[in-house]
């Protein structure tokens, strides 16, 4: 049985190695929560908030989590006890999404649960892979820029090198990467920057053979996507419009997708992702694990997350050195020739750098039962 004792919340402010471009904003320095949550045997889990300080890629902030963790997820979770981190998902049931402030909760549950069972996250979680591999984002810029990235990342090994795209900066630039890497695994997150008139445009692109691009049309969109998809021989792939298990189901249903990007944060959790993947591969949908310029705590979810059988292309899990001079796990994230360890240890499989992330936390909230 889990009783938690104490849930510390910590506020950090972490400054981006580079600004991280993308057609909707700029993320220069990055706020987040790390939640740590402390059962009555002093096991420790831990979860992350990947909301940023401004709604621009969904509705949350760091604030709305803030608010909803405080006022409403906490207190509960200090009076309830739990066998399972799926318990806590009929309370979860009456407040409607606020996803990231739910998973970043549910995350620390499941960390402290594999803890006490002594097992790795990934295994609790049905993983079946010992590595797994990985991609990583091209910051926006100039071609010789991203070009020059690329080849850093090349070195690196990485399998998959996705870049964002808008239409006012889309068929130059893949066309120049494209020229100098005809057979790089390319693909393009638009970021729900077109629309269907833009279907001409969206047509040229596929001359490219991009593995897939990422949410074309709007986030909230599944329908325009099925008629997008049946005119395009690129795979579309959705992020931002799928946030329930329902969404997914609908999607593929309507054939709006090939491919779903699933992060843990968007869809409130864990276990949603790990329906969301279920229902995937039973109906041959492709699945990828997204990144929220996250922590090494979140992205430590991330990689027990995509050791599920059917996270056949790599995520956007890329090394703690990808965005950060200074992670706050131990070790930090490493990617080896394009691939990532599974950890063996019990729960997320890293451990927390206390000095680090007192050297990057501006306020700490402390929960007690
Ligand atoms: O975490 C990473 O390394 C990449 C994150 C990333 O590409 C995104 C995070 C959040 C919003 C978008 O800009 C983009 C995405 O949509 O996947
Ligand atoms: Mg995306």
């Amino acid at each position: 049985m889990i009783e938690i004792q104490k849930v510390v919340l910590h506020h950090l402010d972490l400054i981006m190695k580079n600004p991280f471009h993308t057609s909707i904003g700029t993320v220069h320095k990055r706020e987040s929560i790390i939640v740590e949550m402390i059962d009555c045997e002093g096991i420790v889990g831990w979860g992350e908030v990947v909301a940023f300080s401004s709604p621009w890629y969904t509705e949350e902030t760091i604030q709305t989590c803030l608010h909803m963790l405080r006022d409403y997820y906490i207190p509960y979770l200090l009076r309830t006890s739990f066998t399972h981190p799926e318990d806590i998902a009929p309370f979860f049931l009456q407040f409607k999404r606020n996803h990231m402030a739910k998973a970043s909760l549910e995350g620390a549950l499941w960390d402290l649960y594999a803890k006490k069972e002594q097992k790795p996250l990934s295994k609790v979680l049905g993983g079946t892979r010992q590595e797994i591999e990985a991609g990583v984002v091209v910051g926006m810029g100039s071609l010789p820029s991203m070009i020059q990235q690329i080849e850093r990342f090349m070195d690196e090994g990485y399998k998959r090198y996705k870049i964002k795209i808008d239409p006012s900066n889309d068929i130059e630039i893949v066309e120049g990467i494209r020229n100098k890497y005809p057979d790089l695994p390319l693909m393009a997150d638009a970021n729900s920057t077109y629309t269907l008139g833009s279907l001409s445009r969206l047509q040229e692109l596929d001359r490219f053979q991009l593995l897939m691009i990422e949410q074309p049309l709007s986030a909230d969109d599944i329908i325009d996507h099925a008629t997008l998809q049946k005119k395009l021989k690129t795979p579309i792939c959705l992020d931002e419009s799928i946030v329930t298990i329902e969404d997914a189901r609908k999607a593929i249903q309507l054939g709006s997708c090939k491919i779903i990007n699933i992060k843990p944060g968007r869809v409130g959790g864990l276990a949603e992702a790990k329906k969301i993947h279920d229902l995937c591969l039973k109906n041959n949908i492709a699945v990828w694990c997204g990144g929220m310029l996250e922590t090494g705590v979140s992205r430590a979810h991330n990689i027990a997350l995509a050791s599920l059988p059917n996270f056949v292309i790599p995520g956007d899990i890329s090394s703690s050195s990808r965005h950060w001079h200074e992670d706050i796990v131990d070790p930090q994230i490493e990617v080896k020739n394009g691939k990532i360890q599974v950890p063996t240890g019990d729960g997320i499989g890293f451990s927390i750098d206390r000095k680090a992330l007192r050297k990057f936390r501006t306020t700490t909230l402390i929960f007690k039962k």
